[in-house]
């Protein structure tokens, strides 16, 4: 048995490539791509500077904005030259009403002044979307509804819109005008004697502060306060933060000002939290509360949830945080700065004071102002209600017309543009379109177990697999996600296609924000962030790297080896190897993860467990609208879990930050690894946003825990079910560990030697742990000789091509791993048909890792032990994120 290249050449080799596409990668970004969009913008007639390399127009406007900050100003200035000096010379260069570009860095920023085109930009706000990437300690501020693009802005704004509708504006009313009594009473004070000089702007920023936290709050005005103030010194940290770019590394740092940030976010967390539970609970008992920004939103997300029918189209706990933190950042320093200009304006210009108060005398004289009498002030050119009232019509207008528009014409119109392009698919069924159909044939396909010998497919991916059927082999198809269509893609050109084109065709997101929790990462990054991550986390799992990780994994393994030897003592003996293995390929992720700290990374492993599940069992209750927000023992023990993982992961990660600095060598594990690149790579930019930040690296912890234990777990467990199935293969495979190892310890050459590869490729093929890759398009695009609307869902299908008789040949279900003999591109006779890590640039990180891992479990497995299928095993293969036996695998076990 000979492998048709070894395992070892194949990482080099990706090493090579990786390092090379990446050098590739930068020059371009910094110099071939900003001299291309030269080029390219000043053939359509715009102008600007010319390109300067890495920093393009950045050093000069930061200069010429410091320098024109030293001296204020006269008052009948000009007061633009002064607020962006660098800008106001560059349209003054580039002529009036001109649009001109910029650089930002190596990328183009275009600046539009044409009125019409503006209007066009503001119109189109799915294709001009808000700018992204930036500093990502700014999120720790607000997020919300700024922060959120197409299906979940349009979510988020359904939602939060009544909380500004008139009726509800009427009724915040009295709490502007305590809030206005409290400054005016101040100014009372001061002004008793004589008239005073009053610096009038924190005055008037206290005002609208505790405005907001009177009509956000209401009843829970106190703690709103304190959740501001504590914003409030957040955002004076971040910025202070943000101004120091050139200390790389800073922010991991258990500086004090580092330790009041995560506290305060803690904190605000915490408080938010607990005013929402009371609310839920008060709102549950029936009892009125919804008079504040906080209890509109609630109530309006309940509705939202219940009319849907899925807590899929409300906000989460987490999301409501981020509203009322954005209501505090959007609304208190813009209306205090409208407040402040005016009152600059009329002290400057009089004649306008004394109008707007003989106005305002006779429309109120000494009376409270109401909201009517309010609406009647016509100083203004028009008046601020007039304008609130004619915003509330039109948005009430336009979004009864796209919630129709989203749930029926356009799917019948998108149903009609993939007909006409030869695509198949069911016609389209109002709101859920096929999905009760696939959850139900799902859920009756699990009622039974199968045959070791009969076909898994229609087992695991029922609907699918009738569909690919109806509609031909090799055919691309479709069906309706709810009122969105999703392409099954079979055809082998057009997933390497499509997987190679990483920036077009971007993974799935929205769904659910729960699964969030679970992981996120470099595999929920997209763009220019995720080329970002995978640069620092590339050395992680460097080929020599992983040689360090061979030790950690037979100490794993011998831990399990240990618990059989004693089970099988006397006799042979039945066991259900599934938790075993599972229990092994966590242990190696927390050991290869944390290495010293590994009983911590235990406990966050085993807590992300007990989160999953609790996740899990949360995304099957569709249909208890509002659950998430209730103060049960589930929903507050995910928060629990939350909070104790990332506290843990902090600490480790602080620790181990200390240690760094202190020049001890401390990265063996993939933390320690990652770390250290993150840091060099920010040294070498000179530029703490080139890093990750805590949080991302906490992310890509937990992200390696989620991606590579399950996995892992499941390719070994198939492995031994196949290979206690075909026990001529066992056999075979017994014979040539032996060989290679006899007794002694398995090391990396010996396991790259070893030709266990061609087996466990088989095992990958008949059984992916990941069965098929959701991809989406932001933009029309053309694939093959389709037409694809922006906003589509792509499935690349790994199952459905993995069991293609066309290209595998009639014993396509068959358990044949010489197929594998000479390497994978001869098996599969060069074409995309076997891809089991998903290919082209967002290729599994952890390929070789886990191979590495899986071989040596292996080797010791076969040494020590022969095994059979027990006549307990019910063979019964589900889809739960990834491929599992539903009922375990019970194997008979021979100690050798
Ligand atoms: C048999 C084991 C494994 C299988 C079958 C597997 C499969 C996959 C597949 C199919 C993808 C691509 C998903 C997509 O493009 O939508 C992927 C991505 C990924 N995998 Fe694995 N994986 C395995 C083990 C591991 C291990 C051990 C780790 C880490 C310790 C890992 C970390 C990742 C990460 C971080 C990504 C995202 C890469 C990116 O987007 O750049 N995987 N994996």
């Amino acid at each position: 048995m000979e492998l048709s290249f070894s395992m070892m050449n194949t990482v080099v080799c990706v090493v090579g490539v990786i390092v090379m596409i990446y050098g590739w990668r930068f020059f371009n970004w910094v110099w071939l791509k900003p001299k291309k969009m030269d080029k390219f913008l000043r053939e359509q007639g715009l102008n600007g500077n010319p390109y300067k390399f890495l920093y393009g127009d950045m050093k000069e406007m930061v200069q010429m904005t410091a320098d024109a900050k030293l001296k204020p100003i006269n008052i009948t200035d000009d007061i633009v030259p002064r607020i962006m000096p660098f800008l106001y010379n560059s349209a003054k260069t580039y002529g009036k009403g001109k649009n001109f570009f910029t650089w930002m860095g190596p990328r183009p920023m275009i600046h539009i002044t044409e009125p019409a085109l503006i209007r066009e930009v503001l119109n189109n706000y799915s294709q001009f979307q808000k700018l992204k990437g930036g500093n990502p300690l700014i999120k720790l501020l607000a997020r919300g509804i700024v922060d959120a693009e197409d299906d979940q802005w349009a979510k988020h704004r359904k939602i939060i819109n009544p909380a500004f509708h008139v009726e509800k504006l009427k009724s915040m009313l009295p709490a502007f005008y305590i809030s206005c009594s409290e400054m005016i009473n101040k100014w009372e004070e001061l002004t008793k004697e004589r008239s005073c000089e009053v610096d009038v702007y924190p005055h008037l920023e206290t005002f609208t502060s505790d405005v907001i936290s009177r009509t956000a709050f209401g009843s829970s005005y106190q703690e709103g306060r304190k959740i501001f103030e504590l914003q409030k010194e957040q955002a004076e940290l971040v910025i202070k933060a943000i101004q120091s770019l050139y200390i790389p590394g800073s922010r991991f740092l258990p500086t004090k000002s580092n330790r009041r940030m995560k506290e305060i976010d803690r904190d605000v967390r915490a408080t938010i939290n607990k005013i929402i539970n009371k609310r839920v609970t008060t709102m549950k008992a029936g009892e009125s509360n919804s008079d504040d920004l906080l209890g509109i939103l609630l109530d309006s997300n309940y509705k939202e949830i219940r009319q849907q029918g899925n807590t899929n189209f409300g906000l989460t706990t987490e999301e409501v945080i981020q509203e009322c933190k954005l209501f505090y950042f959007a609304g208190q320093e813009t209306t205090a700065n409208l407040l402040v200009w005016t009152m600059i304006l009329l002290a400057q210009h009089t004649n306008w004071q004394d109008r707007a108060r003989d106005e305002v005398l006779k429309v109120f004289g000494d009376r409270k102002p109401d909201i009517d009498g309010l609406s009647r002030l016509k100083v203004l050119s028009f008046s601020m209600m007039n304008t609130v009232v004619c915003v509330v019509g039109v948005i009430v207008m336009i979004y009864g017309w796209r919630f129709f528009n989203w749930v029926w014409l356009k799917p019948k119109k998108m149903d009609k543009f993939l007909r006409e392009q030869g695509l198949n698919g069911n016609p389209y069924k109002f709101l859920y379109g096929d999905m009760k159909e696939m959850v139900q044939m799902t859920a009756d396909a699990k009622l039974k177990p199968i045959n070791l010998t009969d076909d898994i497919v229609p087992r695991v991916m029922p609907y699918l697999y009738n569909s690919a059927k109806t509609y031909g082999k090799g055919k691309n198809f479709y069906t309706w996600m709810g009122p969105r269509p999703m392409m099954h893609i079979t055809e082998p050109a057009l997933i390497r296609q499509i997987l190679a084109n990483y920036s077009r065709f971007q993974k799935l997101n929205g769904g659910n924000p729960l699964a969030k929790l679970v992981a996120r990462g470099l595999a929920d990054v997209e763009a220019d962030q995720w080329a970002k991550h995978r640069k620092i986390i590339n050395p992680v799992f460097h080929v020599e790297k992983l040689k360090h990780m061979v030790p950690a994994f037979y100490i794993s393994c011998s831990d399990m080896i240990n618990k059989w030897e004693v089970l099988t003592k006397e006799r042979s003996c039945e066991v259900d190897v599934y938790p075993h293995l599972q229990t092994f390929t966590s242990d190696v992720i927390s050991r290869t993860a944390f290495g010293s700290s590994y009983e911590e990374g235990r406990k966050i492993f085993e807590l992300q467990k007990e989160q999953t599940e609790l996740v899990m069992k949360a995304l099957q209750s569709l249909y208890i609208p509002g659950s998430r927000f209730l103060p049960t023992k589930s929903n507050r023990r995910t928060k629990e879990i939350d909070r104790d993982v990332r506290a843990t992961v902090n600490k480790i990660i602080n620790k181990r930050v200390t240690t760094m600095k202190a020049g001890e060598n401390s990265s063996d594990d993939l933390l320690g690894i990652l770390l250290d690149s993150n840091y060099k790579e920010i040294k070498q930019q000179g530029n703490t946003n080139f890093g990750l930040t805590t949080e991302e690296v906490i992310q890509e912890c937990k992200l390696f825990y989620f991606a590579g234990q399950e996995t892992t777990a499941n390719l070994l467990v198939w492995t031994m079910i196949l290979l206690g199935q075909h026990t001529n293969w066992q056999d075979r495979a017994r014979d040539e560990v032996l060989k290679v190892f006899g007794d002694r310890k398995p090391d990396i050459d010996g396991l790259s030697r070893v030709k266990i590869n061609m087996i466990l490729h088989e095992v990958l093929r008949l059984y992916p742990a990941v069965i098929g890759m959701g991809r989406m398009i932001h933009k029309e695009t053309t694939l093959g000789n389709i037409t694809l609307p922006a906003g589509s869902f792509l499935q690349l299908h790994m199952m459905l091509l993995h069991y293609d008789n066309e290209m595998w040949g009639d014993d396509v279900k068959e358990f044949k791993p010489e197929r594998f003999a000479e390497g994978v591109s001869n098996a599969t006779k060069e074409q995309a048909s076997y891809f089991p890590f998903g290919g082209g640039p967002r290729i599994c990180i952890g390929q070789n890792f886990a191979m590495l891992e899986a071989k040596l479990a292996l080797v010791m497995i076969l040494r020590g032990f022969s095994f059979e299928i027990s006549p307990l095993y019910a063979h019964a293969p589900q889809m739960i994120l990834t491929l599992q036996p539903q009922y375990g695998a019970q194997l008979i076990l021979r100690k050798l």
